[in-house]
């Protein structure tokens, strides 16, 4: 019988089915000069030098060391039993097995990211070995080694079972990713059309941490480079400094640091050399211990930073910042919890352990609906700057802009048409006295309730606009120049009658009236503007408040 299986607590399997999570089981020997030779490790495992794997620990560090574990296996069965260690991580260098049996090392098995992936026997995107346990104990030794974080959550089950999770975890891959990918299209979409550099920081930015996911969680190994080991080492720091740089462009974009946090946002270009020139120093050294634990630190230290800016730009008075902060947390929730999971400060399981990609889908999701809001308000900008640009702020009457393009249309349907069309022009009498006199509200209180009164006496059809200071103009398709004139009069003797009252003032005011009908020698516009503005110098001239044709 094995002389040391007592030495261990012992995990009991049978043939039925079953998934053990066995990091509880675990006995530990881990310490600087841990890099034994099988028969150092299992000298140390008989002398009992490997120590309980306390509050069932599942990550070692980012650290040179390595790690080495043991295990007693009892089956208590009669019949041999086919198990399937399952290590619920994509991202270790090197791991080994040795199976001992009756004293006898009977079965040893090497797996890690430093072999390539088509070389493995069990082809699961995390790291598998099969092992068949003949009844009575099995010792297993285990040899772990990585200088990525050291994540080794270990599961004992069977193929079946494992392969339906993975099934299951392939639909929260495919649901994850395709939510990426509709977000990305989105996003590239609108940073063609707009081209606003928001949208292409943002798909930049969910680019990365796509490639950066694909790399970590063997997908990328699996379906893109499984023949380079060297890509699979380095493409996921490499995405990592991408994330954190694109993160930064994004943040400082988004945020609008140009406009309110300028100081900051000046520093711009020197933080980006800063980091290129770091990630380049990095990849020459080839530490990549060093550049993961440093791009790890990154991440941690952007969050704070990037709330911090958040808040500040919220304080400044941006708007988008209030879904800035909120998404931030969202993603360092999730990150939070993933790493609380993977530092055992609460209980591994695996839909915590992927609290990472929910928490950055929500975050993504929500700087989404962010700049699609920021979109909205864009465009309810446009609008207000292009009604704003035909609209006469104080009397909301047309521009001289606006009356110019309206009327185009008009005037080549009255000359196809060979109907008559006329124009008057008017022009307050004596308006700077009002304004010296009693101040410039009251003139412009004047100009509005002469604009309402022009309103409520022109047909709809005509086309009424605020042609200068105290100017107003009136284009009459289908109407001839006595039709013209007579509505002329009307309206002055309305402008006469009425009262304008500002400020307990009561203002009375009259008007001077030029109007002019089109006739053949007038090619354009500007023409019968003329005639009628003629006809209205001739009114002042004739003492005022009368109506004078061309
Ligand atoms: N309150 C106010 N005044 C305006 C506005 N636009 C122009 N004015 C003033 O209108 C006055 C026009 O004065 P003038 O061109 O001398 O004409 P007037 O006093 O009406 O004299 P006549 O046209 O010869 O009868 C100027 O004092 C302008 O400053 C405005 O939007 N609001």
């Amino acid at each position: 019988m094995c002389s040391f299986c007592s030495l261990s607590k012992a995990i009991e399997i049978s043939t039925s089915p079953q998934t053990i999570f066995i990091n509880e089981y675990l006995d530990i020997l881990q310490s600087r000069n841990a890099d034994l030779s099988f028969q150092q490790a299992l000298q140390h495992f008989q002398d009992k030098k490997f120590t309980a794997n306390l509050d069932n620990k599942v990550s070692f560090g980012s650290t040179n060391n390595v790690v080495w574990a043991s295990l007693v296996i009892k089956n208590t069965s009669t019949e041999n039993v086919n198990k399937l260690f399952y290590i619920d991580s994509a991202w270790l260098d090197r791991a080994e097995f040795y199976f001992l049996y009756n004293d006898n090392l009977i079965g040893e098995a090497l797996i890690g990211d430093l072999l390539p992936f088509d070389s493995r026997v069990t082809k699961t995107r995390m790291f598998s070995v099969q092992h068949t346990f003949a009844p009575a104990s099995t010792v297993v030794l285990m040899k772990f080694q990585s200088q990525d974080p050291l994540l080794i959550p270990i599961f004992l089950s069977t193929n079946e079972i494992v392969n339906s999770n993975l099934t299951l975890l392939n639909y929260f891959y495919g649901f994850i990713y395709g939510a990426f990918f509709i977000l990305l299209v989105y996003n590239i979409a609108l940073s063609l059309s707009l081209k606003d550099s928001r949208y292409v920081y943002y798909s930049l930015y969910l680019l990365s941490f796509f490639c950066l996911n694909l790399s970590y969680t063997g997908h990328g190994y699996k379906f893109l480079w499984s023949g380079s080991v060297f890509l699979q080492q380095w493409l996921m720091p490499l995405f990592l400094y991408l994330y954190i740089l694109f993160g930064i462009a994004f943040c400082f974009e988004f945020l609008k640091l140009k406009v309110f946090l300028p100081k900051v946002y000046k520093r711009k270009k020197s933080i980006y050399a800063g980091l290129i020139l770091l990630v380049i120093l990095l990849f020459i050294i080839g530490d990549r211990l060093l550049a993961v634990q440093l791009g790890v630190a990154l991440t941690s230290l952007l969050v704070v930073i990037f709330i911090s800016l958040g808040v500040m730009a919220l304080k400044h008075g941006h708007k988008m910042a209030k879904f800035f902060i909120p998404a931030v947390l969202m993603g360092a929730g999730g990150a939070a919890i993933s790493a609380a999971t993977t530092w055992g400060i609460i209980p591994y399981n695996t839909m915590l352990f992927h609290g990472i990609e929910i928490g950055m889908l929500l975050e993504m999701s929500l700087l989404a609906v962010a700049l699609g809001f920021n979109l909205k308000e864009m465009n309810n900008a446009r609008i207000i700057a292009e009604v704003n640009a035909q609209i006469d702020p104080l009397t909301t009457l047309f521009n001289r802009r606006a009356f110019a393009a309206t009327v185009e249309p008009q005037w080549h349907l009255g000359i196809r048409d060979n109907k008559p069309f006329s124009l008057i022009l008017l022009d307050i009498d004596w308006f700077k006295r009002i304004n010296d006199d009693y101040g410039h509200a009251a003139g412009d209180t004047t100009l509005k309730a002469i604009a309402e009164t022009l309103n409520r006496k022109v047909r709809k059809s005509d086309i009424l606009a605020r042609w200068g200071g105290e100017e107003f103009i009136i284009f009459l398709p289908n109407t001839s120049k006595l039709s013209a004139t007579n509505l002329a009069n009307v309206i002055r003797q309305e402008i006469e009658r009425m009262t304008v009252l500002h400020t307990n003032v009561e203002l009375k005011v009259t008007a001077s009236f030029g109007v002019a009908d089109h006739t053949v020698q007038q090619n354009k516009l500007e023409d019968l503007i003329k005639l009628a503005d003629d006809a209205l110098y001739k009114a002042k001239s004739s003492g005022r408040n009368i109506v004078c044709t061309a």
